[in-house]
């Protein structure tokens, strides 16, 4: 629509139907400059507050976002890369937007999300079904490994939530979703859908089979810049919310180091925290499964109940672990990366990197630090990150991470209990 009939289309709008607009006009002409100006305010003080500021970019100057005066106007529809912080309701936001799309009466696929990992589709999918169960005529189905479908099956489900391989399976090989009567396509964990050492290949196979007027919404609370340069690439004119750097760490989140000398000073700082504070459930993150499997076992020794998750084991069994720590049913999980995306267990008031994250240079992984102490601190609640530094590359990592968030990071005696307990009230 050309910018002028869209302007005044939006003029007769205003006259006719918005509400706000209406009650304006009606007050205007009784009232002066500052009491309308008192007025205005106070119909926005209705409004949600952010204490996060947020840049709202756009690609196009012209667009509509700049003056919109009605949600229809924002044209909503439209492709969308979003950042936010850990655990601050992504999922929420992406479960609304497909079950406000779906056409119930019509009985195939028409929003697509993949995310990264089993464990992950598994949790999306159940926030999905939680928010839909007032909406019971819309079918939500699991695309992800062992979920067997003969071929040529057409799904009637239509939401379909899953890992790339098994969506792009399902979209190609088997040809049980049609991709060209998918209109919403949403990536979880978006940054690491696309990256090249993620699920790249297999996104953009995904991608390439949809319509161009499909919508493509992309999650995630970190985008490494090349990651970002490429999002905006791939996707056609999209909306942008972009976090700035130093408000990427939740304030909410306290984040310390402590100076050992090896991997036993480790462990025994490890259970003075753990003598020193209560701690409802706590994640424990190490480099190899090596370590975690040693550092779970003397845990165990030590009279702990820990569970024990890593990259080898069956994603069914990787799925029932999350479960059961869910539950509660053990406080500690010690795992490598495989869980620090995305897990969302609210009662983890402690997150450990025993061992530091690095990438295969041994710099600095801020994305996965940013993650993996994501795990505490969710929606609002506080949370305590503890980073195990003991060697000089790992209080090389630390400095890295510092100047990269901007952030300063503590450092804690893990010999003075006293400290150690009034970190954590
Ligand atoms: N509006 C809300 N009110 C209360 N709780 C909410 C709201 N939205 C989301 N939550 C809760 O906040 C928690 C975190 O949400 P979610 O897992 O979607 O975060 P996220 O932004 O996807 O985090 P991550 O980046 O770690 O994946 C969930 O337990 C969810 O139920």
């Amino acid at each position: 629509m050309a910018t002028d009939s869209w302007a005044l289309a939006v003029d007769k709008q205003e006259s006719t139907t918005d509400s706000v607009s209406l009650f304006r006009k009606c007050f205007a002409s009784s009232l002066d400059k500052a009491a309308q100006s008192l007025l205005n305010k106070m119909i926005h003080t209705s409004l949600v507050n952010t204490t996060n500021q947020v840049e709202v970019l756009q690609r196009d100057p012209n667009s509509p976002l700049y003056s919109v005066k009605t949600f229809e106007e924002l044209r909503l529809p439209q492709n969308l890369i979003a950042q936010s912080q850990s655990g601050t309701g992504k999922t929420a936001a992406f479960a609304l937007a497909m079950l406000s799309h779906v056409d119930p009466a019509n009985k195939w696929t028409q929003c697509l999300c993949i995310a990264p990992t089993y464990e992950l589709a598994l949790q999306t999918g159940k926030v999905i079904e939680q928010m839909g169960k007032f909406y019971p005529e819309v079918k939500l189905a699991y695309a992800i490994r062992g979920n067997k479908l003969d071929r040529e099956t057409k799904l009637q489900e239509q939401i379909v939530i899953g890992t790339p391989g098994t969506v792009l399976d399902w979209c190609s090989k088997l040809k049980i979703i049609d991709p060209k009567k998918i209109s919403v396509f949403v990536l979880d964990e978006a940054d690491v859908m696309i990256a090249t050492q993620g699920h790249q290949d297999q996104s953009i196979r995904i991608q390439r089979m949809l319509p161009n007027e499909c919508q493509m919404l992309l999650f995630s609370a970190t985008f490494e810049d090349s990651v970002w340069k490429f999002a905006e690439r791939v996707v056609p004119d999209p909306n942008i919310i972009k976090l700035k750097r130093e408000e990427e760490t939740l304030d909410t989140i306290k984040q310390y180091y402590v100076l050992c000398n090896d991997k036993d000073e480790k462990f025994t700082a490890l259970c003075n925290i753990y003598g020193a504070i209560t701690i409802a459930q706590a994640m424990i993150f190490c480099h190899t499964r090596r370590t975690a499997g040693w550092l779970s076992a003397e845990l165990t020794k030590e009279g702990h109940v820990v569970a024990l998750l890593s990259g080898e084991m069956t994603v069914e069994q990787r799925a029932a672990i999350i479960e059961r720590f869910r539950e509660g049913k053990e406080k500690v999980l010690v795992t490598t990366n495989v869980c620090s995306r995305g897990i969302d267990v609210e009662q983890v008031s402690v997150v450990i990197n025993f061992d530091l994250p690095m990438d295969k240079d041994g710099n600095a992984d801020n994305e996965t630090y940013l993650h993996r102490i994501g795990r505490t601190g969710r929606f609002g609640k506080r949370g305590l990150a503890v980073n195990m530094i003991d060697s000089k590359q790992s209080m090389n990592i630390l400095n890295q991470i510092e100047e990269h968030f901007n952030k300063k990071i503590n450092k804690l005696d893990s010999d003075d209990l006293d400290e150690i307990e009034k970190i954590s009230n």
